[in-house]
Protein backbone atom coordinates (compact mmCIF):
# COMPACT_ATOMS: atom_id res chain seq x y z
CA UNK A 1 0.00 0.00 0.00
CA UNK A 2 1.23 3.01 -1.44
CA UNK A 3 -0.07 5.87 1.79
CA UNK A 4 2.99 8.39 1.30
CA UNK A 5 1.71 12.31 0.89
CA UNK A 6 4.10 12.79 -1.79
CA UNK A 7 2.12 9.92 -3.64
CA UNK A 8 0.92 10.73 -7.17
CA UNK A 9 -1.74 8.21 -6.99
CA UNK A 10 -5.32 9.59 -6.35
CA UNK A 11 -5.91 9.32 -2.44
CA UNK A 12 -9.45 9.89 -1.05
CA UNK A 13 -8.99 13.31 -0.01
CA UNK A 14 -7.95 14.70 -3.26
CA UNK A 15 -11.88 13.75 -4.43
CA UNK A 16 -12.84 16.36 -2.51
CA UNK A 17 -10.80 18.84 -4.06
CA UNK A 18 -10.52 17.83 -7.39
CA UNK A 19 -13.99 18.85 -8.49
CA UNK A 20 -13.33 22.74 -7.83
CA UNK A 21 -10.13 22.63 -8.63
CA UNK A 22 -10.20 21.17 -11.84
CA UNK A 23 -9.52 23.77 -15.03
CA UNK A 24 -12.99 24.12 -17.13
CA UNK A 25 -11.23 26.07 -20.06
CA UNK A 26 -7.85 26.12 -21.74
CA UNK A 27 -7.09 29.20 -20.65
CA UNK A 28 -7.57 28.40 -16.98
CA UNK A 29 -5.27 25.38 -17.76
CA UNK A 30 -1.89 26.29 -16.78
CA UNK A 31 1.34 24.60 -18.82
CA UNK A 32 1.73 22.23 -21.03
CA UNK A 33 1.92 25.79 -23.79
CA UNK A 34 3.00 22.90 -26.56
CA UNK A 35 -0.10 20.71 -25.76
CA UNK A 36 -2.58 23.46 -24.92
CA UNK A 37 -1.60 25.53 -28.48
CA UNK A 38 -1.92 22.49 -30.99
CA UNK A 39 -5.24 21.50 -28.91
CA UNK A 40 -6.28 24.89 -29.60
CA UNK A 41 -5.95 25.12 -33.35
CA UNK A 42 -7.77 21.59 -33.54
CA UNK A 43 -10.50 22.53 -31.67
CA UNK A 44 -10.90 25.75 -33.43
CA UNK A 45 -10.70 23.56 -37.16
CA UNK A 46 -13.50 20.81 -36.01
CA UNK A 47 -15.89 23.87 -34.75
CA UNK A 48 -15.40 25.72 -37.78
CA UNK A 49 -16.36 22.62 -39.86
CA UNK A 50 -18.66 21.24 -37.33
CA UNK A 51 -16.84 18.29 -37.74
CA UNK A 52 -15.91 16.87 -34.77
CA UNK A 53 -11.94 16.38 -33.59
CA UNK A 54 -9.91 13.70 -34.42
CA UNK A 55 -9.10 10.44 -31.66
CA UNK A 56 -6.82 11.79 -29.42
CA UNK A 57 -3.93 10.23 -26.77
CA UNK A 58 -2.26 11.45 -24.21
CA UNK A 59 0.28 9.63 -22.14
CA UNK A 60 2.85 10.69 -19.38
CA UNK A 61 3.14 10.16 -15.10
CA UNK A 62 -0.33 10.21 -13.05
CA UNK A 63 -1.22 13.48 -11.80
CA UNK A 64 -0.14 15.87 -14.20
CA UNK A 65 -3.50 16.27 -15.69
CA UNK A 66 -4.98 13.97 -18.57
CA UNK A 67 -8.40 13.85 -17.47
CA UNK A 68 -8.54 17.36 -16.44
CA UNK A 69 -7.22 18.23 -20.08
CA UNK A 70 -10.20 15.58 -21.72
CA UNK A 71 -12.60 17.35 -19.32
CA UNK A 72 -11.90 20.48 -21.00
CA UNK A 73 -11.99 19.56 -24.47
CA UNK A 74 -15.44 18.22 -24.29
CA UNK A 75 -15.98 21.96 -22.23
CA UNK A 76 -14.44 23.36 -25.28
CA UNK A 77 -16.25 21.43 -28.06
CA UNK A 78 -19.74 21.60 -26.24
CA UNK A 79 -20.26 18.19 -26.12
CA UNK A 80 -20.93 15.41 -23.39
CA UNK A 81 -18.16 13.20 -22.21
CA UNK A 82 -18.49 9.92 -21.37
CA UNK A 83 -15.78 8.38 -19.25
CA UNK A 84 -14.63 5.02 -18.46
CA UNK A 85 -11.07 2.81 -18.31
CA UNK A 86 -9.55 0.15 -19.66
CA UNK A 87 -10.17 -2.31 -16.74
CA UNK A 88 -13.50 -1.47 -16.12
CA UNK A 89 -14.55 -3.08 -19.74
CA UNK A 90 -14.27 -7.05 -19.73
CA UNK A 91 -16.45 -7.74 -22.58
CA UNK A 92 -16.33 -6.67 -26.06
CA UNK A 93 -20.51 -6.86 -25.84
CA UNK A 94 -19.68 -3.48 -22.70
CA UNK A 95 -17.10 -1.34 -25.16
CA UNK A 96 -19.98 -1.72 -28.43
CA UNK A 97 -23.12 -0.95 -26.17
CA UNK A 98 -20.69 2.31 -24.81
CA UNK A 99 -20.32 3.40 -28.53
CA UNK A 100 -23.38 2.48 -29.09
CA UNK A 101 -25.22 5.11 -26.85
CA UNK A 102 -22.91 8.38 -27.76
CA UNK A 103 -24.31 10.43 -29.45
CA UNK A 104 -22.63 12.75 -32.26
CA UNK A 105 -19.56 14.80 -31.47
CA UNK A 106 -19.66 13.24 -27.88
CA UNK A 107 -16.26 12.57 -26.25
CA UNK A 108 -15.61 8.77 -25.16
CA UNK A 109 -12.81 9.24 -22.59
CA UNK A 110 -10.89 6.05 -21.70
CA UNK A 111 -8.45 5.99 -19.14
CA UNK A 112 -5.91 3.51 -18.64
CA UNK A 113 -6.20 2.36 -22.00
CA UNK A 114 -3.29 0.51 -22.11
CA UNK A 115 -4.91 -1.82 -19.56
CA UNK A 116 -8.07 -2.83 -22.25
CA UNK A 117 -7.91 -6.68 -22.99
CA UNK A 118 -7.11 -7.69 -26.97
CA UNK A 119 -10.59 -8.40 -27.44
CA UNK A 120 -12.35 -5.17 -25.89
CA UNK A 121 -9.25 -3.27 -27.85
CA UNK A 122 -10.36 -4.75 -31.47
CA UNK A 123 -14.07 -3.56 -31.16
CA UNK A 124 -12.27 0.11 -31.08
CA UNK A 125 -10.51 -0.43 -33.90
CA UNK A 126 -13.34 -0.44 -36.63
CA UNK A 127 -15.29 2.20 -34.56
CA UNK A 128 -12.37 4.52 -34.73
CA UNK A 129 -11.48 3.98 -38.35
CA UNK A 130 -15.05 4.08 -40.11
CA UNK A 131 -17.36 4.90 -36.82
CA UNK A 132 -18.60 1.09 -37.43
CA UNK A 133 -18.87 -1.86 -35.28
CA UNK A 134 -19.21 -5.43 -36.04
CA UNK A 135 -21.80 -7.43 -34.86
CA UNK A 136 -22.43 -10.84 -34.62
CA UNK A 137 -25.95 -12.42 -35.12
CA UNK A 138 -27.42 -15.97 -34.60
CA UNK A 139 -24.66 -19.17 -33.91
CA UNK A 140 -22.91 -22.01 -35.37
CA UNK A 141 -23.48 -21.96 -39.63
CA UNK A 142 -26.09 -19.23 -39.31
CA UNK A 143 -23.57 -17.15 -37.65
CA UNK A 144 -23.09 -13.79 -39.94
CA UNK A 145 -21.63 -10.30 -38.90
CA UNK A 146 -23.72 -7.31 -39.00
CA UNK A 147 -22.24 -3.54 -39.35
CA UNK A 148 -23.42 -0.83 -36.93
CA UNK A 149 -22.84 2.66 -37.73
CA UNK A 150 -21.83 5.00 -35.15
CA UNK A 151 -21.97 8.56 -34.52
CA UNK A 152 -18.99 10.00 -35.40
CA UNK A 153 -17.40 10.58 -31.88
CA UNK A 154 -13.55 11.50 -30.74
CA UNK A 155 -11.83 8.91 -28.64
CA UNK A 156 -9.51 10.30 -26.35
CA UNK A 157 -6.95 7.90 -24.28
CA UNK A 158 -5.14 8.41 -21.46
CA UNK A 159 -2.45 5.92 -20.41
CA UNK A 160 0.75 6.58 -17.93
CA UNK A 161 2.70 4.01 -20.04
CA UNK A 162 2.19 4.75 -23.77
CA UNK A 163 5.20 1.66 -24.27
CA UNK A 164 2.45 -0.80 -23.25
CA UNK A 165 -0.35 0.30 -25.85
CA UNK A 166 -0.20 -1.57 -28.93
CA UNK A 167 0.40 -0.84 -32.09
CA UNK A 168 -2.89 -0.79 -33.78
CA UNK A 169 -4.26 0.83 -31.16
CA UNK A 170 -1.41 4.03 -30.96
CA UNK A 171 -1.69 4.55 -34.95
CA UNK A 172 -5.44 4.86 -34.92
CA UNK A 173 -5.08 8.79 -32.97
CA UNK A 174 -4.69 11.19 -34.87
CA UNK A 175 -3.21 13.51 -32.32
CA UNK A 176 -0.93 12.32 -29.83
CA UNK A 177 1.23 14.29 -26.99
CA UNK A 178 3.03 14.04 -24.34
CA UNK A 179 2.26 15.78 -20.86
CA UNK A 180 5.60 16.98 -18.95
CA UNK A 181 6.57 17.67 -15.80
CA UNK A 182 5.68 21.25 -14.48
CA UNK A 183 8.18 23.84 -13.62
CA UNK A 184 8.22 25.74 -10.44
CA UNK A 185 6.88 28.65 -12.08
CA UNK A 186 3.83 27.01 -13.81
CA UNK A 187 3.08 24.98 -10.00
CA UNK A 188 3.52 28.16 -8.45
CA UNK A 189 0.66 29.55 -10.65
CA UNK A 190 -1.36 26.67 -10.21
CA UNK A 191 -1.14 26.44 -5.99
CA UNK A 192 -1.91 30.89 -6.47
CA UNK A 193 -5.00 29.60 -8.30
CA UNK A 194 -6.39 26.28 -6.21
CA UNK A 195 -5.61 28.55 -2.89
CA UNK A 196 -8.31 31.50 -3.99
CA UNK A 197 -10.88 28.65 -5.48
CA UNK A 198 -10.51 27.05 -1.42
CA UNK A 199 -10.46 30.81 0.19
CA UNK A 200 -6.94 30.47 1.27
CA UNK A 201 -4.65 33.50 1.61
CA UNK A 202 -1.24 33.13 0.28
CA UNK A 203 1.93 34.73 -1.18
CA UNK A 204 3.95 33.92 -3.80
CA UNK A 205 7.32 33.17 -1.46
CA UNK A 206 4.77 30.46 0.26
CA UNK A 207 2.89 28.84 -2.81
CA UNK A 208 6.62 28.91 -4.36
CA UNK A 209 8.06 26.95 -1.67
CA UNK A 210 4.91 24.24 -2.07
CA UNK A 211 5.60 23.78 -5.97
CA UNK A 212 9.28 23.81 -5.06
CA UNK A 213 8.48 20.10 -3.29
CA UNK A 214 5.81 19.22 -5.28
CA UNK A 215 7.48 16.94 -7.67
CA UNK A 216 6.61 18.64 -10.70
CA UNK A 217 2.97 17.53 -10.30
CA UNK A 218 -0.11 19.32 -9.68
CA UNK A 219 -2.43 16.09 -8.25
CA UNK A 220 0.58 16.73 -5.41
CA UNK A 221 0.50 20.37 -4.85
CA UNK A 222 -2.71 20.97 -4.38
CA UNK A 223 -2.25 18.41 -2.02
CA UNK A 224 0.55 19.58 -0.04
CA UNK A 225 -1.45 22.65 -0.20
CA UNK A 226 -4.30 21.64 1.04
CA UNK A 227 -2.30 20.04 4.03
CA UNK A 228 -0.31 23.44 4.73
CA UNK A 229 -3.59 25.17 5.09
CA UNK A 230 -4.19 23.27 7.48
CA UNK A 231 -1.33 23.78 9.83
CA UNK A 232 -1.76 27.38 8.86
CA UNK A 233 -5.14 27.72 9.93
CA UNK A 234 -4.34 25.54 13.44
CA UNK A 235 -0.89 26.87 14.23
CA UNK A 236 -0.98 30.28 12.62
CA UNK A 237 -3.13 32.68 11.70
CA UNK A 238 -4.65 30.81 8.41
CA UNK A 239 -2.23 32.79 6.22
CA UNK A 240 0.66 30.84 4.13
CA UNK A 241 3.55 32.36 4.12
CA UNK A 242 7.10 31.03 3.23
CA UNK A 243 7.73 30.55 6.60
CA UNK A 244 4.40 28.52 7.16
CA UNK A 245 5.23 26.01 4.47
CA UNK A 246 8.56 25.66 5.11
CA UNK A 247 7.46 24.61 8.70
CA UNK A 248 4.44 22.48 7.66
CA UNK A 249 6.36 20.66 4.96
CA UNK A 250 8.93 20.07 7.15
CA UNK A 251 6.79 18.40 9.70
CA UNK A 252 5.36 16.28 7.07
CA UNK A 253 9.02 15.31 6.02
CA UNK A 254 9.19 16.50 2.51
CA UNK A 255 12.10 18.17 1.81
CA UNK A 256 13.66 20.87 -0.59
CA UNK A 257 13.64 18.16 -3.50
CA UNK A 258 10.25 16.59 -3.19
CA UNK A 259 11.43 13.57 -1.41
CA UNK A 260 9.74 12.32 1.75
CA UNK A 261 11.57 9.88 4.36
CA UNK A 262 11.54 6.87 1.81
CA UNK A 263 12.81 8.36 -0.79
CA UNK A 264 15.69 9.12 1.37
CA UNK A 265 15.94 6.24 3.65
CA UNK A 266 16.58 3.92 0.04
CA UNK A 267 19.27 6.67 -0.88
CA UNK A 268 20.98 6.59 2.62
CA UNK A 269 21.11 2.41 2.56
CA UNK A 270 22.58 2.80 -0.59
CA UNK A 271 25.42 4.95 0.42
CA UNK A 272 26.06 3.72 3.82
CA UNK A 273 25.61 -0.40 3.57
CA UNK A 274 26.19 -0.57 -0.08
CA UNK A 275 29.04 2.20 -0.63
CA UNK A 276 26.97 3.99 -3.14
CA UNK A 277 26.68 1.02 -5.34
CA UNK A 278 26.28 -0.50 -7.32
CA UNK A 279 24.00 -2.90 -5.70
CA UNK A 280 21.25 -4.77 -7.78
CA UNK A 281 17.71 -4.03 -7.33
CA UNK A 282 16.57 -7.19 -5.12
CA UNK A 283 19.57 -6.47 -2.84
CA UNK A 284 18.46 -2.54 -2.55
CA UNK A 285 14.79 -3.65 -2.36
CA UNK A 286 15.53 -6.66 0.66
CA UNK A 287 17.64 -3.69 2.25
CA UNK A 288 14.92 -1.65 2.51
CA UNK A 289 11.95 -3.96 3.31
CA UNK A 290 10.28 -3.19 0.09
CA UNK A 291 9.02 -5.72 -2.90
CA UNK A 292 11.25 -5.06 -5.93
CA UNK A 293 8.32 -4.35 -8.06
CA UNK A 294 7.43 -1.27 -6.06
CA UNK A 295 10.85 -0.15 -5.78
CA UNK A 296 11.59 0.12 -9.62
CA UNK A 297 7.61 1.58 -10.80
CA UNK A 298 6.95 3.59 -7.69
CA UNK A 299 10.15 5.14 -6.15
CA UNK A 300 12.60 4.70 -8.29
CA UNK A 301 11.63 6.96 -11.21
CA UNK A 302 12.01 10.52 -9.56
CA UNK A 303 14.84 9.49 -8.03
CA UNK A 304 16.44 8.63 -11.54
CA UNK A 305 14.93 11.51 -13.12
CA UNK A 306 16.12 14.28 -10.86
CA UNK A 307 19.65 12.92 -10.54
CA UNK A 308 19.78 11.15 -7.14
CA UNK A 309 20.30 7.43 -8.23
CA UNK A 310 21.65 6.28 -11.35
CA UNK A 311 20.88 3.03 -13.47
CA UNK A 312 24.02 0.96 -14.33
CA UNK A 313 24.62 -2.40 -15.88
CA UNK A 314 26.24 -3.42 -12.78
CA UNK A 315 23.18 -2.24 -10.55
CA UNK A 316 21.91 1.17 -9.05
CA UNK A 317 24.30 3.78 -7.62
CA UNK A 318 23.90 6.40 -5.42
CA UNK A 319 25.11 10.02 -7.45
CA UNK A 320 27.35 12.88 -6.09
CA UNK A 321 24.19 15.23 -5.69
CA UNK A 322 22.76 12.25 -3.41
CA UNK A 323 26.08 12.40 -1.36
CA UNK A 324 25.99 16.17 -1.32
CA UNK A 325 21.61 16.34 -0.55
CA UNK A 326 21.97 13.92 2.45
CA UNK A 327 25.04 15.63 3.81
CA UNK A 328 27.42 13.06 3.24
CA UNK A 329 30.90 13.43 1.72
CA UNK A 330 31.57 12.74 -1.96
CA UNK A 331 34.08 9.83 -2.30
CA UNK A 332 36.69 10.84 -4.97
CA UNK A 333 36.46 8.95 -7.74
N1 LIG B 1 -2.59 22.43 -15.89
C1 LIG B 1 -3.23 22.39 -14.74
N2 LIG B 1 -3.60 23.52 -14.12
C2 LIG B 1 -4.22 23.46 -12.92
N3 LIG B 1 -4.51 22.34 -12.26
C3 LIG B 1 -4.18 21.18 -12.83
C4 LIG B 1 -3.53 21.14 -14.10
N4 LIG B 1 -3.33 19.87 -14.43
C5 LIG B 1 -3.82 19.13 -13.43
N5 LIG B 1 -4.33 19.92 -12.46
C6 LIG B 1 -4.90 19.45 -11.20
O1 LIG B 1 -4.21 18.26 -10.84
C7 LIG B 1 -5.11 17.24 -10.46
C8 LIG B 1 -4.77 15.97 -11.21
O2 LIG B 1 -5.04 16.11 -12.58
P1 LIG B 1 -5.64 14.91 -13.43
O3 LIG B 1 -6.59 14.11 -12.61
O4 LIG B 1 -6.14 15.48 -14.69
O5 LIG B 1 -4.34 14.06 -13.70
P2 LIG B 1 -4.17 12.75 -14.59
O6 LIG B 1 -3.00 13.03 -15.49
O7 LIG B 1 -5.45 12.37 -15.21
O8 LIG B 1 -3.72 11.67 -13.54
P3 LIG B 1 -3.89 10.06 -13.60
O9 LIG B 1 -2.85 9.56 -14.56
O10 LIG B 1 -3.60 9.65 -12.19
O11 LIG B 1 -5.29 9.78 -14.03
C9 LIG B 1 -6.49 17.77 -10.73
O12 LIG B 1 -7.15 17.92 -9.49
C10 LIG B 1 -6.36 19.12 -11.35
O13 LIG B 1 -7.10 20.05 -10.61
MG1 LIG C 1 -6.69 10.73 -14.74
Amino acid sequence: MDNRIITTDVMEEDFSLEGNLRPQTLDEYIGQEKTKNTLKVYIEAAKQRHDSLDHVLFYGPPGLGKTTLSGIIANEMGVHMKVTSGPAIEKPGEMAAILNNLQEGDILFVDEIHRLNRQVEEVLYPAMEDFAIDIMIGKGASARSIRLDLPKFTLVGATTRAGLLSAPLRDRFGVIHHLEFYSKKELTTIIMRSAQVLGVEIDVKGAGEIAMRSRGTPRLANRLLKRVRDFAQVKYDGRITYDVACFALNLLEVDQYGLDKLDRQILTTLIVNFKGGPVGLDTLAAAIGEDSGTLEDVYEPYLLKNGFLNRTPRGRMASALAYEHLGFPVPEI
